[in-house]
């Protein structure tokens, strides 16, 4: 029997991923239903407020707000419900400090960020330079044909033929590694492990297993668009594409968790559906799962069995760790008004991947200074973490736990901000388990990483599944990790669902 369609589209979960496809469909006339099991939208892109300070869940290194070319996909997914925003440009997108006196600061300008890096190596200046170029040559490709399914044909052939070149080109770097193409210019191992490390602080692995595509983008577009902060916090991007969603029709319901997805019956003729944790169920003629691939089809659909795509891609890739982050209000004595707003901090090569061993931060009150009370800083302190190091606590093991490894990490912090100590106003410990629990992530993880080398960007999955009509969005899908990388598998997906719904 026929099922009653609630929508044409139904998108579990509101992270960017998710609404980048909602907006997208509901801008060329689908309707949509997002369902939330959180309070607001945003998932890791989110927001939280604490006495007085407006703190970003995630990172607050924004790509894809720039105002040319096409990669700028954030820019873009707003326009598309008729958004914009306000951003502030950073300058400096990361200030290394690294082992050795490692003293790094990547300049929004190309040529004083190549001069710097030169100075400290300067037998490696013309390797340098030729390393970051052919990174350019990736972006321009990408930045010069329209992003969107790879998976639709009619799309292949229109860009194919619209920018043989670039298509080329692209499809030579799908397969490749950004580190393969570091050590065929590099020889100096400080500069390899330098070039590690602007792999690792965005894709959690090493350069040689970095997709070369991916490196392209993040090394050339912070010159390019630049990294620029929303005005209001990363938390208003999800707010204003829930507004521009609302304003094309679609709906986004809050506090609503799916327990589990409605295969189409046997038949084909049923709709799929999705069951929410209040006993309701839903119809409709395509389901998008934002949330992870391990969430999707080991929670969501554990009574089906696996499909063997899926057990080809848990065996390429695995869960990255999560984040211990540590969100600080510190008086704004404690960090210089010229300091960078993203660091990075390691003290020994050894510990980059270990547990809890590279340090991230970011200080957005230094470009948006209504983040936090007048005269106070927000310093939000982030590195990798394990679930398996908090379970199994007690509630009060758990707690020592948190704050000995708070205090561990502030402890580092003072290489950098020696008067934190003295201005420290307020401090919340998240933990993998706050990244499981607030975010629906399996094992908190960050995203998906490769088992071994992986050959480039090839064994990502695009957004299509083999259940019929269900569809998955998000940093477990090709590129990965990344709000604009996010945001790129939203519009292929909003693109691919949109086709098979016969409105482009
Ligand atoms: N700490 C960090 O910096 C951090 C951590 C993880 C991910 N990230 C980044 O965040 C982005 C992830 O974006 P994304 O689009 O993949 O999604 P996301 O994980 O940010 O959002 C998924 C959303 O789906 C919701 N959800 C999950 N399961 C649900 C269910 N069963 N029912 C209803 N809602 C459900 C969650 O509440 C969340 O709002 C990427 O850029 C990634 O790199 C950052
Ligand atoms: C037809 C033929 C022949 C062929 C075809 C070919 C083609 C066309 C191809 C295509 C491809 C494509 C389109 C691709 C795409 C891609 C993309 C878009 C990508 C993107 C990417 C992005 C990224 C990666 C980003 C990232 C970022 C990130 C992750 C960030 C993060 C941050 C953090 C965490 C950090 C923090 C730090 C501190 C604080 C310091």
């Amino acid at each position: 029997m026929a099922q009653t369609l609630d929508a044409d589209v139904i998108v579990i979960g509101s992270g960017i991923g998710g609404l980048v496809t909602a907006t997208q469909l509901a801008a060329k006339g689908a309707s949509v239903i997002v369902l939330e099991s959180y309070l607001i939208a945003g998932g890791s892109g989110g927001y939280f407020e604490r006495n007085g300070y407006r703190f970003d869940v995630g990172a607050s290194m924004i790509f894809g707000f720039g105002d040319r070319g096409t990669t700028n996909l954030l820019t873009r997914a707003l326009a598309a419900v008729n958004m914009k925003m306000e951003t502030i440009p950073d300058p400096v997108q990361i200030h290394y400090h690294l082992p050795n006196n490692l003293e790094i600061e990547v300049h929004r300008d190309y040529e004083k960020f190549l001069q710097e890096l030169g100075d400290r190596f300067p037998h490696e200046r013309e390797g340098i330079r030729k390393f970051y170029d052919e990174c350019w040559k990736i972006f321009n490709c990408l930045n010069a044909i329209e992003l969107l399914s790879l998976e639709e044909w009619r799309y292949l052939m229109r860009v194919f033929f619209q920018n043989p070149l670039a298509c080329l080109g692209l499809a030579a770097y799908l397969p490749q590694n950004a580190g393969d193409i570091a050590k065929r210019y590099i020889r100096d191992p400080e500069l390899l492990q330098f070039i590690d490390m602007e792999c690792y602080c965005w894709s959690v692995v090493p350069a040689d297993r970095t997709p070369a595509i991916n490196a392209g983008m993040v090394f050339s577009d912070r010159h390019y668009g630049g990294i620029n902060y929303p005005v209001g916090g990363v938390g208003k991007i999800a707010e204003k594409l829930a507004e521009g969603l609302d304003k094309a029709g679609g709906e986004i319901r809050y506090g609503a968790r799916v327990t589990q997805i409605i295969p189409k019956a046997k038949s084909g003729k049923s709709a799929i559906g999705v069951k929410l944790a209040n006993g309701e169920v839903l119809y409709a003629k395509k389901v998008v799962s934002n949330a992870t691939r391990w969430d999707t089809f080991g929670n969501l659909l554990k009574d089906e069995p696996l499909p063997n795509g899926e057990k080809g891609w848990q065996s390429r890739y695995q869960k990255s760790p999560s984040f211990l982050s540590l969100h600080l209000g510190v008086e704004a004595a404690a960090i210089p008004d010229d300091a960078a707003c993203h660091h990075i901090l390691l003290e020994d090569w050894n510990d980059m991947q270990n547990e809890q061993g590279t340090i991230f931060v970011s200080i957005p009150t230094l470009l948006d200074r209504s983040l936090a009370p007048e005269g106070y800083h927000i310093v939000h302190t982030f590195t990798p973490s394990w679930m398996s190091e908090w379970e199994d606590l007690s509630a009060s093991e758990y707690e020592a736990k948190k704050n000995e490894a708070a205090r561990k990490l502030c402890d580092r912090l003072l290489a950098v901000f020696p008067k934190l100590e003295d201005c420290l106003d307020y401090q919340e410990v998240g933990t993998p388990r706050s990244h499981r629990r607030f975010l629906g992530r399996a094992d908190g993880t960050y995203g998906p990483i490769p088992t071994g080398k992986p050959l480039g960007l090839l064994g990502m999955p695009f957004n299509r599944t083999s259940i019929p009509d269900l569809y998955c969005v998000g940093d477990s899908t090709f590129p990965g990790q990344g709000l604009n990388a996010v945001a790129f598998s939203g519009f292929a997906c909003g693109h691919l669902v949109a086709s098979s719904l016969g409105l482009v």
